[in-house]
């Protein structure tokens, strides 16, 4: 498998306090990988480190590499909006902007200075249909998309994420807010985004992690404890630490 993203010996602080110690890892191409562990692990923490989220911390400082396409996204040459551009992100409470649903889709490419109305027209409808929610709605965009549901609100927000073809896409907790119903389908557009984008998403819940991610990774007090292919992570660990995680031991 191709790698994605090579991160590599980071360090991250928060003030004093080191939240990642020494994280290296690949992270595959076109494939889901998934951060689980226990709360305040720092699998947040490191999903931010892949689009310079933590930049907007105060009091952040990182050491380590984080290599997109062979460029240290730290490296003094990189442009974090173009960064942005790249690495999408969803987070864990839907946030449309309080616009209308096509608006929210367009907003993303006329921001990079997309203004014909044939253009934007195709870029929503294809983000939609790519996130699964075209058909409903699709008679009504002019809509506003705080009338929609917290689950198509997330589809919608995954949709805008996509408007921009972005190479990868981070999401934290993207289906904690939502009811199972919504989480299935979020769990099964996931699955299909994964033949166009590169996934890496946090996760509270490792039944998710198992269902749906090619990889897991699982953390442990800002460090990494096992990483491996998901099948042979939840069926052979190899740290009784990440055995007793995943068999409800703790966390
Ligand atoms: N802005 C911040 N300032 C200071 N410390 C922080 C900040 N954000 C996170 N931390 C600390 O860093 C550690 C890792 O937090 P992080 O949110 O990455 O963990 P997590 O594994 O994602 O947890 P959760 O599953 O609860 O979201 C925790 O000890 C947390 O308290």
């Amino acid at each position: 498998m191709t790698t994605a993203i090579q991160i590599e010996q980071l360090n991250l602080f928060y003030n004093q306090f080191q939240a990642l110690k020494n994280i290296s890892l690949e992270i595959p191409q076109k494939a889901i990988t998934a951060f689980i562990g226990p709360s305040g692990c720092g699998k947040s923490t490191l999903l931010r480190t892949l689009n310079r989220m933590n930049d907007m911390i105060p009091g952040t400082r990182v050491e380590g590499a984080v290599r997109i396409g062979g460029q240290d996204i730290y490296g003094e040459a990189v442009e974090v909006e173009t960064l942005r551009k790249r690495v999408g992100m969803v987070f864990q409470q839907p946030n449309p902007f309080p616009k209308s649903i096509y608006d929210n889709v367009a907003y993303g490419p006329r921001l990079h200075g997309i203004t014909s109305k044939a253009q934007l027209d195709e870029i929503v409808e294809q983000s939609l249909r790519q996130s699964v929610l075209w058909e409903e709605v699709k008679d009504f965009l002019k809509k506003s998309a705080l009338s929609l549901s917290g689950g198509q609100q997330q589809r919608l927000c995954i949709a805008r994420a996509i408007a921009v073809h972005p190479d990868i896409l981070l999401m934290d907790e993207a289906t904690a807010a939502l009811d199972p119903i919504s989480t299935l389908k979020i769990e099964e557009l996931v699955q299909k985004l994964k033949d166009k984008y590169t996934i890496v998403m946090v996760t509270h819940n490792m039944h998710q992690a198992a269902r749906v991610s090619d990889k897991t990774v699982f953390f442990l007090n800002g460090e990494i404890i096992e990483a491996d292919e998901t099948s042979k992570l939840f069926s052979t660990p190899q740290d009784s630490r990440t055995e007793d995680y995943i068999s409800g031991r703790f966390g």
